[in-house]
């Protein structure tokens, strides 16, 4: 990386440190030729697919079955829910012609699946016994995104989109659904040490087709929080507008309830933004390509080999299916831990020929960057216990910067003095009237991101008003500065 941003200065720089890692440490290439299309590279890729791998195994443990839709979706078939299309016509992607022959179908790349989906689920779903319907892809969505496109955080092809889409035979089940969907995420975001927050998003601002859509927001180094994650109820919405119906156990024929949870690399961003830092990506364990490297440090004249007692380790590490790299470069071991704590490789151990006659190991750790000696003989426990310490201090220190970064408040003015400082997420009593919530949202230039969920939480203290009309405040609101 070019000169070194301190961690501490990251609200300045972050966006600067941001961009630069995704390419020194071989994340993506930013230099396709189509704005917000981005190439991934084969670290980057490695992450991602270990990200992936835990949302598959989440998805086996519920029930999903995982389904492959084509991208291409027929002009007649987006057309037919009003809402969703109202919500999408600026952002989808069109293609008018095959050859050189115009089509008499216009055809949209999918920029999410409800519209590619919903006439199959109408063929597949006749009875109750085939509800709850839980299907699940991940791939390439499109959306033409008009603000600042940024890699993997705003990008136009969605290159790593998850879409769970559920039918279930009552309202009751889609909430049972949603908070299965929600305890998915919190397994999700403990497997990447990241703390987050869920807000009911307010009317104006839910997705295009739902009855409430909910958001789960981390809180970026710059005080401006990224929405890493959405469930949706569909109530009846897309099933009347598709025919999704499906016979009830006394024969009458009754319209699905539909939910939809999403996800993309944006969680890559999180795990990048939240947890890097000045030497570059610091990586959870659970989700490193390589979870240690060791770093023979050979020394003239030694009779001891230090890369056979290096290669010992590392197949022993390998044995106890630790993901480990013996790094042979003929380079000076410095140059070592740079690349490697560039890349974030969470544990590096170094031998060196005293560690080997004494029978021990140097584990330093990428998150603290502090040393310890270990016995060469405990060094899979050692290594073990070390990778719980990194995760546990990973969350912590993120849940830690967090909740430093939310803040309750009762006057406009206050929550001005937040933004002006340091940003964060404001929690401000409000009545709950969208003319007021809209009113806030201007003074304050931010978004509201909702009331907090479950909704028992999101009740205002007794007696407070709402800043803008005065009225009771039934909810405390959140806003803040969004990505
Ligand atoms: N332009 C984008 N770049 C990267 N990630 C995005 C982008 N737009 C949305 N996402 C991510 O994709 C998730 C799901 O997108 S969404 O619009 O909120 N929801 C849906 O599309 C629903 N059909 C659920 S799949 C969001 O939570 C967000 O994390
Ligand atoms: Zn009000």
């Amino acid at each position: 990386m070019g000169g070194k941003v301190k961690r501490e200065k990251w609200s300045e720089n972050f966006s600067e440190w941001y961009n630069e890692l995704i390419e020194t440490a071989g994340i993506q290439d930013k230099r396709y030729p189509v704005k917000g299309m981005n190439i991934w590279l084969p670290y980057g890729l490695k992450i991602m697919r270990n990200i992936e791998r835990f949302i598959h195994s989440e998805m086996e443990r519920t029930g999903h079955d995982e389904v492959l839709f084509p991208a291409l979706i027929p002009e007649t078939e987006f057309q037919k829910e009003a809402e969703h299309i109202k919500g999408f016509e600026g952002e989808v992607y069109w293609v008018t012609h095959a050859g050189l022959d115009p089509l008499d179908v216009r055809l949209i790349l999918r920029p999410t699946s409800e519209t590619a989906m919903y006439s199959m689920f109408s063929l597949w779903i006749r009875s109750h016994a085939d509800l709850p319907f839980k299907v699940y892809q991940i791939v390439n969505t499109y959306r033409y995104e008009t603000k600042h496109t940024r890699p993997l955080i705003r990008v136009r092809e969605i290159s790593r989109f998850f879409e769970a889409h559920t039918a279930h035979d009552s309202y009751e089940d889609a909430e049972r659904q949603i908070r299965e969907d929600l305890e998915i995420f919190d397994r999700l975001a403990k497997f990447l040490a990241i703390p987050y927050i869920v807000s009911k998003r307010p009317d104006w601002d839910k997705f295009p087709g739902a009855y409430y859509s909910l958001g789960a927001e981390v809180m970026m180094p710059d005080g401006r929080t990224l929405q890493i994650g959405t469930m949706h109820n569909y109530r009846q919405n897309f099933a009347k507008a598709y025919n999704i119906q499906y016979e009830t156990e006394e024969g009458e024929h009754e319209y699905v309830h539909q939910t939809t949870f999403g996800m993309s690399e944006r969680l890559l961003a999180a795990v990048m933004a939240i947890h890097g830092d000045d030497n570059g990506l610091v990586l959870p364990p659970t989700i490193a390509p390589i979870q240690v490297v060791i770093v023979p440090i050979p020394k003239k004249d030694a009779e001891v080999d230090v890369f056979a007692y290096a290669r010992e380790i590392a197949e022993e590490l390998r044995d106890a299916g630790i993901r480990v790299h013996v790094d042979e470069r003929d380079i000076r071991p410095g140059r070592k831990y740079y690349d490697w704590e560039l890349k974030g490789v969470p544990v590096r151990i170094e031998v060196g020929p005293k560690d080997v006659e004494g029978g021990k190991a140097v584990i330093a750790r990428r998150d603290t960057l502090t040393k310890e000696v270990v016995e060469r003989a405990e060094i899979v426990e050692a290594v073990r216990r070390t990778f719980d310490e990194i995760m546990e201090n990973l969350y912590n220190r993120a849940r830690e910067f967090l909740e430093s970064h939310i803040k309750r408040v009762d006057t406009i003015e206050e929550a001005k003095g937040v933004f002006e400082n340091r940003r964060g997420i404001v929690e401000i009593p409000w009545c709950g009237e969208e003319e007021c919530g809209l009113k806030m949202e201007e003074e304050l230039d931010a978004k509201m991101l909702g009331i907090p969920y479950p909704e028992e939480t999101a009740k205002a203290p007794e007696g407070k008003k709402c800043p803008v009309c005065g009225r009771e405040a039934k909810f405390i609101a959140r806003f803040a500065r969004t990505y």
